[in-house]
């Protein structure tokens, strides 16, 4: 996007200089960034987030980009003639399935943001959780049989601790592996959250098609800008907390909780949105505390 002519240098110069003291302060620093759903759908928000990553990274903060890609699975599946079947939020992912969700978000998402951060001058590896043994995971149990869906037992942070130092941005498809070596599929949401914890990252980012975490999710003037982890169990009580917010929500509360600084949930939808976040006084989406 252009920046209309007649906005003033003193205007645009403050704007610069008043992100110094937000790179100052992530300057060195690990902010973990989950992308996904429906914000990863649109090309022009695409090419907007690939732009702040490389911005971000260039000045300094380390940049860990965590994916997922709910609804390119889907359409695989669809063409496979696969059912797509949801579970308290979560994928019920069996035989067949967890090799599309392997050969969908390890293969053709995470080489396409790959090749994405390239074409803007950014450097990216790309990894899933079966390189470099980085994330183990167990079956989940749960009251519904939810297949290969996997909970995170270990996370080897050394990959993306080796790919940070060498320069890169480490870009994370979220399919694991046991020991046996059977793979699992994890959300991405719930894995980035153990990520960013075990990193001990400043700011986890989640980026999502909706403002925030709403009282009403169908009324924006309802975003709740903050929200104490303790009322979370409340929350879900009164069914506030419904579908894809569930295993979002639980991992905000995981990486409070384990010690991540600041965990927010924002609007992918608003172009450059990682870069209000992380570089001005803007608060947006949802803050969990
Ligand atoms: N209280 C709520 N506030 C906001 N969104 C909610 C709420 N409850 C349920 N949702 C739903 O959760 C969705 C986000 O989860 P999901 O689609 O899984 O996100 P992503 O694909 O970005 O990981 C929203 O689009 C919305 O439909
Ligand atoms: C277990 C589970 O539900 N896994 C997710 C992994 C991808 C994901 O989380 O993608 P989004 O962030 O785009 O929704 C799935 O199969 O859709």
């Amino acid at each position: 996007m252009e920046i209309p002519e007649n906005i003033p240098n003193s205007v645009r110069s403050k704007i610069l200089i008043d992100a110094l003291p937000h790179i100052q302060r992530y300057n060195g620093k690990i902010v973990v960034v989950k992308y996904g759903g429906n914000a990863m759908t649109n090309e022009a928000l695409k090419q907007a987030v690939m732009s702040d990553i490389v911005l971000l990274s260039l000045v300094g903060i380390k940049v860990v980009l965590v994916h997922g890609g709910g609804p390119e699975i889907n359409d695989m599946l669809r063409r496979l003639n696969i059912e797509s079947k949801f579970i308290g939020g979560l994928r019920y992912t069996d035989k067949e399935t967890v090799d599309v969700v392997k050969m969908v978000l390890a293969g053709k998402v995470n080489k396409e943001l790959v090749a994405l951060l390239a074409e803007h001058q950014g450097s990216a590896v790309g990894l899933c959780g079966i390189d470099g043994q980085m994330l183990m995971a167990e079956k989940v149990e749960s009251e519904q049989d939810l297949g290969y869906v996997g909970d995170i037992v270990s996370v080897n942070t050394k990959p993306i601790l080796d790919a940070l130092n060498g320069g890169y941005v480490p870009v994370i498809a979220t399919v694991a592996s046991s020991k046996s070596g059977q793979t699992y599929n994890v959300n991405a949401d719930t894995a980035a959250a153990r990520i960013a914890a075990e990193l001990k990252a400043e700011n986890l980012i989640l980026m999502t098609d909706i403002a925030g975490l709403m009282r009403d999710k169908d009324d924006p003037s309802t975003l709740m800008p903050f929200v104490n982890v303790s009322e979370v169990p409340f929350l879900k009580r009164q069914g506030i907390i419904s579908g894809g917010m569930i295993p979002k929500i639980d991992c905000c509360v995981e990486a409070v909780r384990r010690g991540v600084h600041k965990t927010v949930i924002i609007d992918g939808r608003i172009p450059h949105s990682i870069l209000i976040e992380l570089l001005s006084n803007e608060g947006i989406g949802t803050q969990f505390k």
